[in-house]
């Protein structure tokens, strides 16, 4: 049978399996398979040159049976309605495994961000927010950064919102600059949570960080800080990537030497002569391998020629349902995107709950409260997997769907 490579699909048929293992019927999955409300938009931005240029833009909300929705806007070129419902769907699991009061929400514009100037990039971003406004706020649906989006554009959507709202509403998004009401530590969450759960899974394949191996798929900003923090923690990284290609050294890359000559869509690669494709990558002989970048990069074909111990998923869908199978019966340990990338949105509810009382907390208080519940999700899913004898992507989705399908019960809906 021909591998399902439809993240909206292949997102269903594992949500549809969580579900009826709670023993939810096929009503509740119905009210579940796809989010509630999606709204697709177009945006009309003014261009450097005169003329005038259409973007496609959409927002998702999976259920907000638990609370308001939330989750970034991605900036791509290959952006599209399934991709924006799955990432939606992704992030319900997320908040219900870290235990956020929140459901799912996601966003994203078709365009890319690589191309335009900064004035283009400011016009599009308002542009957006005021094409969505109705349906989000800090109370209803909250977005933060994604790919190719970043504190700058998260303020000019604060401004815009806060203009249409008549009011200075710095929860109406995160990932601010922190001088905006950002949160300490917002910008190095996910990379923060993805090192956490790396050590604890590190711990249950008898691992010793200082001596292990680690390549990373994508250099911004998860991938970047990751590669910092491992070689921090004295981890060889041997290999990176970005867009356009890869860098493998078995000796270990130069991070704080590669993170200097960065540019802000984290390329790097183009400025080296020797480099290896992103596909040779994937299969380096390592220890630890941590896609990065964006979905479907380890499939049913290369998931035979993985050779690392433990793959740590910090981008959203890196890993196809086939090839989550072919990995786990070769006994690789996955630790699953919903899990693996939850630190972003958790340091998010940090900086809404900030935003809200109007009181901030110092850089430490937020790293231990992202620490305390990293390693709370990771053995809640790591025990469910084991005791129920099934992969970590299925009992990440049944931890993560089950407090989403009991609002649901509660209030009556199914
Ligand atoms: N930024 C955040 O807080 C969170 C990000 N994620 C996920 O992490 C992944 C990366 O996101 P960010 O680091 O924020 O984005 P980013 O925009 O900062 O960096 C993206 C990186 O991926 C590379 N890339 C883009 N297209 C690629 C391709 N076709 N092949 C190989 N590399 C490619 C870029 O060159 C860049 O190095 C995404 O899947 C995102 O959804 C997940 C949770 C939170
Ligand atoms: O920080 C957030 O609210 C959401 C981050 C996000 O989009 C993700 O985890 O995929």
């Amino acid at each position: 049978m021909a591998e399902n490579a439809n993240l909206l699909t292949s997102t269903q048929e594992v949500i549809k399996e969580a579900l009826f293992r709670l023993g939810y019927d096929e009503a509740m999955y119905e009210l579940l398979k796809e989010p509630i409300r999606m709204l697709k938009v177009r945006i009309p931005v003014k261009m450097d040159d005169g003329t005038t240029k259409v973007f496609t833009g959409y927002r998702a909300q999976h259920s907000d049976a638990v609370g308001p929705t939330k989750g970034g806007i991605r900036f791509h070129p290959d952006v599209t309605e399934d991709e924006v419902k799955a990432l939606s769907m992704w992030m319900t699991l997320k908040c219900g495994i870290v235990d956020l009061p929140y459901g799912g929400g996601k966003g994203g514009i078709v365009c890319d961000p690589r191309q335009m100037s900064m004035g283009e990039l400011e016009r599009l971003s308002r542009g957006y927010v005021r094409a969505i406004s109705q349906i989000v706020g800090p109370t209803k649906d909250i977005p933060a950064p994604d790919v190719f989006t970043n504190a700058q554009i998260m303020a000019w959507m604060m401004d815009e919102y806060s203009r249409i709202d008549e009011f200075n509403s710095p929860g109406f998004i995160t990932g601010k600059p922190i001088v905006l009401g950002g949160s300490q530590g917002r910008d190095r969450a996910t990379a923060e949570g993805v090192t956490i759960v790396i050590q604890e899974a590190a711990k249950k394949c008898g691992i010793n960080i200082q001596d292990a191996r680690v390549v990373i798929q994508g250099f911004g900003n998860a991938g970047g800080f990751l590669a910092k923090f491992m070689s921090d923690l004295g981890a060889k990284v041997i290999g990176i990537s970005d867009a356009y290609g890869a860098l493998y050294d078995p000796d270990g890359l130069d991070i704080d030497y590669l993170l200097d000559r960065r540019d802000s869509f984290g390329t790097v690669t183009t400025l080296f002569e020797n480099t290896i494709s992103n596909k040779e990558l994937l299969e380096l002989d390592c220890d630890i391998l941590v896609p990065a970048a964006i979905e479907n990069q380890i499939t049913a074909e290369n998931a035979p020629n993985i050779k690392a111990k433990i793959v740590v998923e910090a981008a959203n869908g890196p890993t196809t349902v086939e090839a989550t199978k072919i990995l786990t019966e070769r006994g690789i340990l996955l630790v699953p995107d919903v899990l693996a990338s939850a630190g972003g949105v958790t340091v998010s509810y940090f900086e809404w709950v900030q935003n809200n009382q109007g009181y901030y907390w110092s850089a430490q208080e937020v790293k231990e409260k992202l620490r305390e519940r990293m390693i709370n999700a990771f053995e809640n899913v790591y025990q469910t997997a084991q005791s129920r004898n099934i992969d970590m992507r299925l009992a990440a989705y049944m931890v993560g769907v089950r407090r989403t399908a009991e609002a649901c019960r509660f209030r009556g809906w199914v």
